[in-house]
């Protein structure tokens, strides 16, 4: 995905339980050329939420976390996204700096009402990938050029990415960014194990604690 333009739109603080962070809002406005995602927009929005003095540190801790409202605001067990953000907003915190990019590709990019017909099939018996092919998607439509772009506008050119996802360090590392990883794993529950075990098999992730 290229863009015409990636503008910070705001900045203001946010303290939270894990600490006080700032939120930087970010928008990125599609190059003409480009097609949009299944979600159809022409402007993606993105935020980053930055704790403590980051220009100070050669490489550092990042987390890049796509939109999971049912794992992030919910706090679904079929999925580990908000233990993950826990994870990484707690590590910032111990460590005493580092940033988190939200970005809004919901569903691993298909929208949030194509994750719930997606979530309607696997409760059907088909799995996670099976589902969005079933949908007549790929399995991943995540692209993370804005997270990359919001990265260069920011300065920061080596990270410590905190993933179990090769395809989003590779993707960094094609837009140039420096990646040392850092383990993502959280504990599984009884109902995202098998989702696991799916990104494990079939989505190369990094997992051992299954
Ligand atoms: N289409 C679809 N999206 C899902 C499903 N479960 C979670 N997601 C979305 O998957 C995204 C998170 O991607 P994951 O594959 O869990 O993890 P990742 O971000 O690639 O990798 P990590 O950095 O290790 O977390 C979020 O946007 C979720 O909304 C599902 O069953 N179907
Ligand atoms: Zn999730």
């Amino acid at each position: 995905m290229s863009y015409s333009r990636v503008t910070k739109v705001a900045e203001a603080k946010l303290p939270t339980r894990s600490g006080d962070f700032r939120i930087l809002g970010f928008e990125g406005e599609l190059a003409p050329d480009q097609e949009p995602g299944p979600q159809g927009k022409r402007i993606e929005e993105a935020v980053a939420l930055v704790y403590g003095d980051i220009a100070s540190q050669p490489s550092p801790i990042l987390r890049i976390h796509s939109q999971c409202l049912t794992g992030d605001v919910f706090h679904s067990l079929r999925c580990d996204c908000r233990q993950q953000l826990e994870l990484a907003l707690d590590t910032i915190v111990a460590h005493g700096s580092g940033l988190v990019i939200y970005e809004e590709q919901e569903g691993r990019g298909i929208g949030l009402m194509a994750k719930l017909r997606a979530y309607e099939l696997q409760d059907q018996g088909l799995d996670t990938i099976e589902a969005n092919v079933r949908l007549g998607y790929r399995s991943d439509h995540r692209d993370f050029s804005l997270p990359a772009e919001i990265l260069r506008q920011m300065g920061i050119r080596s990270v410590r990415l905190i993933t179990n996802n090769p395809e989003k360090v590779a993707a960094l590392q094609a837009h140039g960014v420096q990646v040392e990883r850092l383990s993502a794993e959280v504990a599984p529950t009884l109902n995202s194990e098998s989702y696991l075990q799916v990104k494990r098999e079939k989505m190369g992730h990094l997992i051992s604690s299954l």
